[in-house]
């Protein structure tokens, strides 16, 4: 799926920091921040090799500046500068060009980081656990791979050069240093550690504040698109103000957190330039009492040359710091959506052999039979209990049952998008645990009543299962499903663009693209929830024939609340509180079921369109 360690690699529990309700995500603090910055740059070792040789080489021709610069100063007065002026030119120019080029290696591995690490998420989040969708908003899930993600990348590119570079300078200015006076550089260390001491106690706030303003970013981003998604509604009811101050606390959230990063981040820079200006004015002060009473004014040049060498690095190391437990605040967040479980491995054994003609493969098994199924949402409060139910090859079955009988947790089921709790759901006589989901989602098509049309063609739409469809068979299942005159009316024809959920077609037009969708891939059952809800009676009577069409070649399974699709129906199952309670035709059910009845008189099946 990625490259990404975290994808891949199995947490350890030692890894593990676990709040309540929140999934499980490793240590980030301190030292654990340095190594998980490691452990994500760790598939660009080389670079990260070539970056710092450069570095290095960059900084030995800055550390070599000073000694020129004293010899500058000091041959001065014999009036010999020429070539340890151009000496000093030459390295300037080197100096700049293996900085550029490493840096250049290091934020493009900062790019790297994040392009695997989004490759990760967005491969992860395709394949949560179908519960997992249940418990995460959408807003806030893509606000991880957009907004945490960049926070993350800053803090491997930028910090890191920082960190890198930084440290590898002061390190040899404080050999340097150390060479030429040990007690100065006694004096700035001494002032340096004191920031550092300051710059420690802040970082653990910092990340905590930067945690507040990644998932305070993450909930406005949900709450926009709750309010984006559901617009007509928002609009009708004259909700735009409330809205829009819903979505202002999150604003507002996300601003006091910014303010507090903003605050404890101002707070270290003053203490790093404290620690700046006091190491200056400590060498100023003694060095300048100790050039009059012995050393050279080339020596002390040097120093302080070497002490900015020192204090300013120092201080970008400090800014890195800060700025990778902001990135640790943003990735403790990526961390948690790694952490969701994905669709449990199907087993890698053969799939399904390949489907017949429905006339002729009529056999014994079934194309889909529930055995004693239960199922539930959540523990205590089951949904299918002992559900027992099977559809021959050809022709429709219908689901019949009031609203929450679980008639739409079959097709789930059936789809694979959870598995039961006990009992067996077969596909043509082998049982679903044998199977892989693919081998069974290939065979199946599902229309439920919010099967989505998404942004794209009318084409794309259609194609969507097949890509590559030849245009001949697009061309018939729009036949089928009515949609040719859509697409003479459209203005590109089939490929004029829907819009975003296809807001340009209507409601009864979405769902005839997504029966020709369905019906394209030839499938071997077809699953439609309600697939008239939206038609009008034209459009219901067409759909009803093409059904009838359909059937005489595979299977067909309905949920149906319409007379008119349970009166067409060859075998009705009625279904009460999770399990078959009556099965036959129409008419065998009026006859026998009193429930069924009860429901038919109540007009929960609605009378039909004129067919
Ligand atoms: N994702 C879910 N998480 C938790 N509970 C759910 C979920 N989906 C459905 N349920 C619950 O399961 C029960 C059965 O729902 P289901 O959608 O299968 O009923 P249905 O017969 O299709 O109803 P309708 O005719 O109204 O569509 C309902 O009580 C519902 O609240």
């Amino acid at each position: 799926m990625t490259g990404h360690p975290s994808a891949d690699a199995e947490p350890r529990p030692q890894d593990r920091d676990t709040a309540p309700g929140e999934p499980a995500t490793p240590q980030r603090c301190g030292r654990g921040a340095l190594a998980t910055m490691l452990w994500l740059t760790s598939g660009h070792r080389r670079v990260i090799g070539v970056a710092t040789a450069l570095t290095l080489a960059g900084s030995a021709m800055g550390l070599a500046q000073p000694l020129v610069a004293r010899d500058i100063v000091d041959a001065a007065r014999h009036g010999r500068i020429l070539w340890p002026l151009v000496l000093l030119a030459g390295l300037f120019a080197a100096e700049a060009v293996t900085g550029a080029v490493g840096r250049f290696l290091l934020e493009r591995m900062g790019e790297g980081v994040i392009r695997t690490m989004r490759h990760g998420l967005i491969g992860h989040l395709l394949r949560l656990d179908m519960r997992a969708y249940g418990r995460h908003r959408t807003g806030d899930l893509i606000s991880r791979v957009t907004a945490d993600t960049t926070v993350v990348r800053e803090a491997t590119a930028q910090a890191l050069v920082d960190l890198v570079s930084g440290a590898l300078v002061s390190l040899g200015a404080v050999a340097l240093m150390a060479w030429l006076d040990p007690l100065l550089l006694v004096l700035v260390a001494a002032t340096v550690g004191a920031a550092a001491l300051i710059v420690t106690s802040l970082l653990s706030g910092i990340r905590a504040a930067a945690e507040r303003t990644q998932s305070a970013v993450g909930e406005m981003a949900a709450d926009l698109e709750r309010a984006l998604g559901a617009l007509p509604m928002v609009r009708v009811h004259c909700a735009e103000d409330r809205e829009a101050a819903r979505i202002g606390t999150r604003v507002e959230s996300a601003y006091a957190a910014g303010v507090r990063t903003a605050r404890l981040a101002a707070f270290m820079s003053s203490a790093v330039e404290l620690a700046v200006q006091g190491s200056f004015l400590l060498v100023l002060v003694i060095g300048g009492m100790r050039v009059g009473s012995a050393d050279s004014l080339g020596e002390l040049v040097a120093f302080l040359l070497y002490a900015s060498y020192l204090v300013i690095p120092l201080s970008s190391v400090f800014r890195a710091i800060g700025l990778i437990q902001r990135g640790m605040g943003a990735y403790k967040r990526v961390d948690q959506v790694l952490a969701l479980p994905g669709e449990s491995p199907s087993p890698a054994r053969a799939p399904l052999p390949a489907s017949r003609p429905c006339p002729v493969t009529a056999g014994p098994a079934a194309a889909l039979a529930f055995r004693e199924v239960h199922s539930a949402y959540r523990t205590g409060r089951p949904v299918l209990r002992g559900m027992s139910f099977s559809v021959p090859r050809c022709g429709q079955t219908a689901l019949v049952g009031r609203s929450g009988a679980g008639k739409t947790t079959v097709f789930s089921l059936t789809a694979r998008f959870y598995e039961p709790d006990a009992g067996t759901v077969l596909f043509e006589g082998r049982p679903a645990p044998e199977l892989t989901r693919r081998a069974c989602r290939s065979r199946i098509a599902l229309v439920d009543q919010n099967t989505p049309v998404v942004h794209g063609t009318l084409w794309d739409n259609i194609t969507y299962a097949m890509p590559d469809a030849d245009p001949s068979e697009v061309e018939r299942v729009m036949r089928m499903a009515n949609l040719t005159e859509l697409a003479d009316r459209l203005p590109d024809g089939v490929h004029s663009v829907l819009g975003e959920r296809g807001a340009t077609l209507s409601g009864g037009e979405r769902q005839r693209v997504a029966l020709a969708r369905a019906l394209l891939t030839r499938p071997t059952l077809l699953l439609l929830d309600e697939p008239t809800s939206h038609l009008d009676a034209l459009n219901e009577a067409a759909l009803n024939k093409v059904m009838r069409d359909i059937a005489a070649r595979c299977a067909v399974l309905l949920i149906a609340h319409r007379l008119s699709t349970v009166q067409n129906a060859d075998r009705i199952y009625f279904l009460d509180a999770g399990r078959v309670i009556a099965e036959g035709t129409h008419d065998e059910l009026l006859d026998r079921s009193p429930a069924y009845r009860e429901l038919a008189d109540a007009q929960v099946l609605r009378a039909p369109c004129s067919d």
